[in-house]
């Protein structure tokens, strides 16, 4: 059976038009399918308004307890609701949920070395429980997580949701026909990104290598074409980097975006 596990990125998430185009297009794809999102932009406006300072690091929020309140506000509830009702409009019968529900994520809470990122998780290999995930797929659902876990002992912990998506991609690719899809507001991985012709249609490892070099991908992508390397390597059948607005091309069959392949 085949799975996709599909995450948005906030500029997507931001933008209803774009959302809304993306959710119809999500609810329309065969097979299992798992959504994951963030919303770092709607906290750090929230943020703003309650009057509480967001902090980043290397695009990384440090999270202390009242960020942590406003993280879980906005992508466990704000966000991840209106996601719900879209797609129940649209006839996905979608649950939403975040790492600490049925126990389905286990993070660790990151020790603190030069920087202290607060109530930030990282997930290791032994961190999905796809047991039941596996019931709730079976069961008709459609999981929609967002981007935070548990410690198992009570601490909600505020996860990269790029890496959330890898994780379970990993984790259900020894039982699903796995496709891990990364979508954002650009068609692609662009060899010039501020030209949306330039799209390079594939990565290997190597080529991975070249462009990090010339640092044609930067930023964010880097952690991104990490994980999605990584879920390769464990099995994951394909990983695509690709527009959000676009991801309807995929159920016609369509070439989309970039494919990260590990042939040298
Ligand atoms: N060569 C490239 N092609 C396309 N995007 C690139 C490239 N190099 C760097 N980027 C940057 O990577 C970003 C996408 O990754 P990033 O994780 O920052 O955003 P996202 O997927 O929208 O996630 P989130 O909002 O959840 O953080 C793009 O917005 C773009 O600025």
């Amino acid at each position: 059976m085949n799975l996709h596990i599909i995450k948005i990125g906030g500029n997507v998430i931001d933008n209803s038009e774009n959302l809304h185009r993306f959710l119809k297009d999500f609810a329309a794809l065969d097979g299992y399918k798992i959504l994951v999102h963030g919303g770092g932009k709607v906290a750090t406006q929230l943020a703003t308004t309650l009057g509480i300072e967001s902090k980043l690091v290397d695009g990384r929020r440090i999270t202390d307890i009242e960020t942590l309140r406003v993280v879980t506000m906005v992508y466990a509830g704000l966000i991840n609701k209106n996601i719900v009702a879209a797609l129940q409009a649209v006839n996905c019968n979608a649950i939403g949920l975040t790492g600490a529900d049925g126990n389905f994520i286990l993070a660790k809470k990151r020790p603190v070395k030069t920087i202290d990122y607060g109530f930030v998780g990282d997930i290791d290999d032994n961190s999905i429980n796809p047991g039941n995930l596996k019931n709730l797929l079976d069961a008709g659902f459609v999981p929609v997580f967002s981007a935070l876990t548990h410690d198992g002992a009570g601490q909600l912990l505020n996860t990269n949701a790029d890496t959330i998506a890898s994780a379970l991609a990993v984790a259900l690719a020894k039982t699903y026909q796995t496709t891990l899809i990364y979508c954002f507001e650009k068609k692609g991985v662009l060899q010039d990104i501020d030209d949306e012709d330039s799209l390079i249609r594939e990565i290997d490892p190597e080529r991975y290598e070249e462009l990090k070099e010339k640092q044609i991908i930067n930023g964010g992508m880097l952690p991104k074409l990490d994980n999605a390397f990584t879920a390769i390597a464990c099995g994951v059948k394909a990983v695509i980097i690709g527009k959000a607005d676009e991801l309807g091309l995929l159920k016609q069959n369509h070439s989309f975006g970039t494919r990260l392949s590990t042939r040298i």
